[in-house]
C-alpha cells in the first residue's frame, strides 16, 4: 500500500487531482481505448473537483475520452433531487469539464429493478476491461463506498442497508436526518478491489480511527477500507489530522519515503504515478 501523508487537507485535493491528472495523460486515451475513472461524491472529494476543473481549464488535460462509474447512489432518490449523488456530481464536476454526457455512469436510484440495475453495472464495466482507477473517501466507521462494517469482502453492485452512524454523518447535507435515505445502491469491495488502481482520500481527526484499521489494523469487514490491503496498487491520501491514530514509527516511515518535508513545499510538478510504477 503506498500512503501519502501530506499535512494540509488542501494538498491532498492538490495531489489526487494531479495523480488522476497524470494518469489520465500517461494513459493518453482516444474513443477507442477510453480511461476508465471510478468516482465519489461526499465532502473530502469536492476540493480535488476543484483542482481538476482547474487542470482542465488551464488545457492540462481532457476529458474526451474518459469514461466515469460512480460508486454509490441513494435508493429513492431521482437524478435531479438536490441531494443525490447524480445532481452532486453535475454540479461539482461533470458540468465543468468536456465530458460527453454518454460517457458518464451512474447507479439508478428510482430503479424498480435493484438486481437487474447492480448486474447492469458490472457487467458495464467489465465491458471496458475494468476500472483504471477508482478514487474514493472514507466513511467514519471505515467504510468505502457504500460497504458498511459487516460487508463482505467479496461484495459486488447491490442495495445496502445504511448504519445509523453514517445517516447522522450525511444528514449534514440534508434538512434533517429523516431525509436520509435509509438504503443506497454501492459497489462492492469486490468490484473495487478489481480496479487496476484505488486511491482513497481521507481528511480530518474524525476519518482517524479509520486510517489506523487500514493501514496497521488486520484485514477485516467491519473496517471495509482494510480490504485495501489486499490490492496490488492501493492508496491513501491523507492529511496529519487523518494520520492522528497512526503509530509515530508508521507515519515517519511513510513521510519519509514519499520525501515529505513538513519544512518544504510540496513539489506538485513533477510526475506523481512514477513511485506507483515502482512498488
Ligand atoms: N458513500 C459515501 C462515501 O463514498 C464517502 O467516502 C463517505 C465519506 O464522506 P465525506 O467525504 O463527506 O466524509 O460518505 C458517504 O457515505
Amino acid at each position: 500500500m503506498r500512503l501519502i501523508p501530506l499535512i494540509h487537507e488542501d494538498q491532498v485535493a492538490h495531489w489526487s487531482a494531479k495523480y488522476i491528472v497524470d494518469m489520465i495523460n500517461k494513459f493518453n486515451p482516444s474513443a477507442d481505448r477510453p480511461f476508465v475513472l471510478g468516482l465519489p461524491t461526499g465532502g473530502t472529494p469536492v476540493q480535488t473537483y476543484k483542482y481538476l476543473i482547474e487542470y482542465y481549464r488551464q488545457g492540462k488535460v481532457s476529458f474526451k475520452h474518459v469514461l466515469t462509474f460512480n460508486m454509490d447512489e441513494y435508493l429513492g432518490l431521482a437524478p435531479d433531487h438536490p441531494q443525490s449523488y447524480s445532481y452532486f456530481m453535475h454540479e461539482n464536476l461533470f458540468n465543468h469539464i468536456d465530458i460527453p454526457a454518454e460517457n458518464i455512469n451512474l447507479l439508478d436510484g428510482l430503479t424498480t429493478d435493484i438486481n437487474a440495475t447492480c448486474q447492469a453495472y458490472e457487467d458495464k464495466i467489465k465491458s471496458y476491461g475494468g476500472i483504471d482507477l477508482f478514487l474514493g473517501g472514507v466513511g467514519v466507521d471505515g467504510h468505502i463506498a457504500f460497504n458498511e462494517p459487516g460487508s463482505s469482502l467479496s461484495s459486488r453492485t447491490r442495495l445496502k442497508t445504511l448504519t445509523q452512524q453514517t445517516r447522522i454523518a450525511n444528514s449534514r447535507f440534508f434538512t434533517n436526518l429523516d431525509e436520509v435515505p435509509k438504503y443506497a445502491l454501492t459497489v462492492g469491495v469486490a468490484t473495487l478491489l478489481d480496479s487496476k488502481r484505488i486511491m482513497i482520500l481521507a481528511t480530518g481527526i474524525n476519518k482517524a480511527q479509520a486510517i489506523k484499521q487500514a493501514v496497521e489494523g488486520s484485514v477485516n469487514h467491519l473496517w471495509t477500507i482494510s480490504a485495501l490491503q489486499m490490492h496490488k496498487h492501493a492508496m491513501i491520501v491523507c492529511d496529519e489530522n487523518a494520520c492522528n491514530e497512526l503509530t509515530l514509527k508508521t507515519f515517519k516511515y511513510f513521510r519519509e519515503i514519499e520525501h515529505i518535508d513538513p519544512q518544504q513545499e510540496y513539489d506538485f510538478t513533477k510526475d506523481l504515478t512514477v513511485f506507483a510504477e515502482c512498488l
